[in-house]
């Protein structure tokens, strides 16, 4: 097989196993060693080829330089040629034209013994008609006899060509000016007559002189002294010489708009305020200066940086203007704590509350699986037949599902009720539902299947405890969703935390409840899972049928299916181990939701507690925006509590924040103990895809980021975790396989609330491309 075939028909795992980062050829003839007989043949003919065209003068050129330069240029006479005539042709030589071509000649068509530099662009255009223009034919440049200028595009150091009558005109009014200003020219003069506050610094007056009234930029340097009002007082003197005159006869006066713009007080021109008011202007225009203090953008500006930092550390002395603004921020601030009414805290001890409270055990799952694996009919299967859902609204959706031709996910529409999911019958956004049996409140996390959508799979993994696996048994999907998100699914929710994993066999009814094909797929997931990382005991397999109701809630009747006297669906889900709640931790919530426009409660959030309690009266602190806020009132399934805690799914109603502040994907903490922004992360991730140093969207939750893959740190054993290949003092790793587990240095476009044991998944062009453990 030839290079060319080898590079398409490329094994990754093998080159990955051989990469060590350096070459790919030897040195012993350009990789020779390693040809095959076709590339021997080729090479053998290349370099006879390059030897025929070569001259006698250039015999110092080696065979072994000839193939370096073959395998170079994959076996291209011409550019083998042309490479080595311009490594050892001396530079002095004339170059003529030729055609070597087809004889593996130089692609310029130069021969070598003449080719002073092959390359050389002067040589190559030697003969081409435009650089050989006979003297006698050749123009000669003769500058204008004016500088060029004018409306279209005059420089700024030539003034157009003026008329006689022009620059007659001109010239009176410069001596007019010069008598008057005593001797200032140009557009100084005129604009000193504009600039009526003498009280102008040097640098003011240049600026102004330039027609750009000063403003004090926001993002100016703050320690940039600004001028203080005693500083201008002092600078008077210096100004006093500028004349205050009414302007001569030939010059036309300040406008109004003028007079206004630069506070012109003019002793020949009224102020504005004797001669007009404006109509929403109770009181009449002053004459001072517009731009002495700040731009209401910037007071507004100022004000919320204020608000946001929430410290007014200690900083150059403040000016009038930057005074106001402190007020106004303080102003900005009472308000913004003060207009919602708190609610007043019971001050309880929340721990002691939920131990009194004897709540059932609470336990989120998420449903994962291949699209049309049947997740979302089995879990409308599942409330239907727990009476959380009743018959009329099935036979609503029943009869809406019939008119739409989709009357299979009538079951489906339980969970999917977003109007595109079901005029595509397929999830698009998590569905979240609740149902308890006697042990556990349960929340079902109900995620799409369509690789479109693994974000929000992502998110919903993300609050799970344990996970419910859908496999579509009929024949064909199940390995076509082996392929699909099946094993992606899997492993994501693996590498986000979930240690367990039931896995429903699904559609069994369309394989005669066949034993056989149950057994085949249990066989082979339960050896992948295995491998991910999953223990044995924590995998349970349900054959099932969520269309029929089979195995659900209640043991199948089929006879078909007799040979299975395991537990059913929801008996398994019982059987879970009550997970254990971060109760002493530090509060922390990644909201899911955001609501907004309640007429009571503008503001609400609601999401899972991860760790840690809260209660009403509560400050909160939201990052990444670092806005402290209230908690006005609080809910769990749709009822008013007073507190809640680690584990809980929480509505919480917010006072003392703006919604800008707000999004789903932050994370609400307490302020005594706050989480961190970031920039930089280091994780430890299984790779999916093969890793570069590389752009990747980081995801953690709901909340997602660009980064940037900076360093691939290190290569762990999987199972010890030390480290294999890269790390301090040894080699670096520059690419990655799927299935290792690596170390990774991840840089964030902006800081966002991350911490340790946090997990994060990385994509990359709408793949997953790996998932871990925050470091
Ligand atoms: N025969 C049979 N069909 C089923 C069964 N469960 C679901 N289906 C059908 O499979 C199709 C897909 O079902 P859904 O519940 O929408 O599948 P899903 O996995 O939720 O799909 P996504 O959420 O879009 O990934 C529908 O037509 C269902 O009627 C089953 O047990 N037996």
């Amino acid at each position: 097989m030839s290079r060319h075939k080898l590079v398409k028909n490329l094994d990754l795992d093998d080159e990955l196993d051989d990469y060590d980062g350096g070459e790919d050829y030897d040195d012993d003839g350009a990789g020779a060693g390693e040809l095959n007989e076709e590339d021997q043949e080729q090479m053998r003919l290349g370099t006879i080829a390059v030897r025929e065209v070569l001259p006698a003068a250039t015999t110092q050129i080696t065979d072994k330089e000839i193939q370096e330069s073959l395998w170079h240029y994959y076996y291209d006479v011409e550019k083998t040629v042309a490479y080595l005539l311009s490594k050892h042709t001396p530079k002095q030589k004339v170059v003529k034209k030729e055609n070597l071509k087809g004889k593996g000649g130089n692609v310029l068509g130069i021969r070598k013994e003449e080719c002073s530099d092959p390359f050389s662009v002067k040589d190559f255009f030697k003969d081409m008609p435009w650089l050989h223009t006979p003297q006698d034919r050749q123009a000669t440049f003769i500058p204008p006899l004016y500088p060029r200028g004018g409306l279209l595009g005059g420089s700024s150091d030539g003034a157009p060509k003026m008329s006689k009558l022009a620059a007659l005109a001109a010239s009176r009014k410069k001596k007019a000016q010069e008598q008057k200003t005593g001797g200032r020219t140009g557009v100084e003069a005129p604009m000193a007559k504009l600039t009526l506050e003498s009280s102008k610094s040097t640098d003011q007056k240049a600026s102004l002189s330039r027609g750009f009234p000063q403003r004090k930029r926001k993002d100016s340097n703050p320690h940039e002294k600004t001028p203080t009002p005693v500083e201008r007082e002092s600078s008077k003197d210096e100004s006093q010489d500028i004349p205050m005159e009414t302007p001569p006869l030939d010059q036309a006066e300040p406008s109004a708009f003028a007079n206004i713009m630069f506070s012109t007080p003019s002793k020949a021109f009224p102020k504005p305020d004797s001669f007009f008011t404006l109509p929403y202007n109770a009181k009449p225009i002053t004459n001072t200066d517009p731009f002495a203090g700040p731009s209401p953008d910037d007071v507004v500006m100022a004000a919320q940086s204020k608000v946001a930092s929430g410290k007014g550390g200690k900083g150059p002395p403040k000016t009038n203007g930057e005074k106001r603004a402190d007020q106004i921020a303080n102003g900005v601030e009472a308000m913004k704590m003060d207009d919602t009414p708190r609610a007043k805290s019971k001050n309880l001890d929340v721990l002691a509350e939920f131990d009194k409270s004897k709540a059932k055990n609470a336990a989120n799952f998420v449903v994962i699986g291949h699209v049309d694996a049947g997740k979302s009919t089995l879990m409308g299967r599942l409330l239907y037949d727990l009476r959380v859902v009743d018959q009329r609204t099935i036979d609503r959706y029943k009869k809406e599902a019939e008119k739409m031709g989709k009357s299979s996910f009538a079951l489906a529409w339980v969970l999917d009720q977003g109007s595109e999911e079901r005029a595509r019958g397929v999830t698009i956004d998590i569905a979240t539902n609740k149902f308890e049996t006697d042990k556990t409140a349960f929340t079902i996390l109900d995620a799409p299947g369509h690789r479109d959508f693994i974000p929000n799979m992502i998110a919903g993994a993300s609050q799970a405890d344990f996970a419910v696996l859908v496999i579509d048994a009929s024949t064909g999907s199940f390995e076509s969703g082996l392929k699909g998100q099946t094993k992606e699914h899997a492993l994501l929710v693996r590498s986000m935390g979930v240690a367990r994993i039931i896995t429903a066999i699904n559609k069994l009814d369309t394989v005669s409840w066949s034993q056989d094909r149950f057994t085949e797929i249990k066989t082979q997931i339960s050896s992948f899972l295995t491998t991910a990382g999953f223990l044995a005991k924590n995998l349970a397999f349900i054959p099932c049928s969520g269309l029929n109701g089979d195995n659900i809630t209640r043991r199948s009747t089929e006879p078909a299916a007799s040979w299975y006297t395991g537990p059913t669906l929801v008996e398994e889900l019982d059987n879970s181990e009550p997970v254990n709640r971060a109760l002493t931790k530090p509060l922390r919530l990644t909201i899911s939701d955001v609501f907004r426009g309640g007429i009571q409660n503008p503001l609400s959030i609601s999401g899972r507690i991860e760790a840690g309690s809260l209660q009403n009266g509560d400050a909160l602190l939201i990052q990444p925006s670092s806005q402290k806020c209230f908690i006005k009132g609080l809910e769990i399934d749709n009822e008013a509590v007073d507190w809640a805690v680690a584990g809980q799914n929480v509505t919480i109603h917010l006072s003392g924040i703006e919604e800008q502040y707000v999004k789903v994907g932050d994370v609400v903490c307490s302020p005594s103990s706050p989480i961190q922004n970031v920039k930089e992360i280091m994780c430890k991730v299984l790779a999916f895809e093969v890793l570069v140093p590389m752009s990747v969207e980081v995801i953690r939750g709901r909340l997602s980021v660009p980064g940037k893959i900076e360093e691939l740190v290190g290569v762990l054993d999987k199972s010890s975790g030390a480290v294999i290949a890269g790390g301090k003092g040894k080699k670096k790793v520059r690419v990655v396989k799927p299935g290792q587990l690596v170390r990774v240095k991840v840089t964030l476009e902006r800081g966002v609330p991350l911490e340790t044991p946090g997990r994060v998944v990385l994509r990359s062009g709408g793949e997953t491309v790996a998932a871990g453990l925050l470091e």
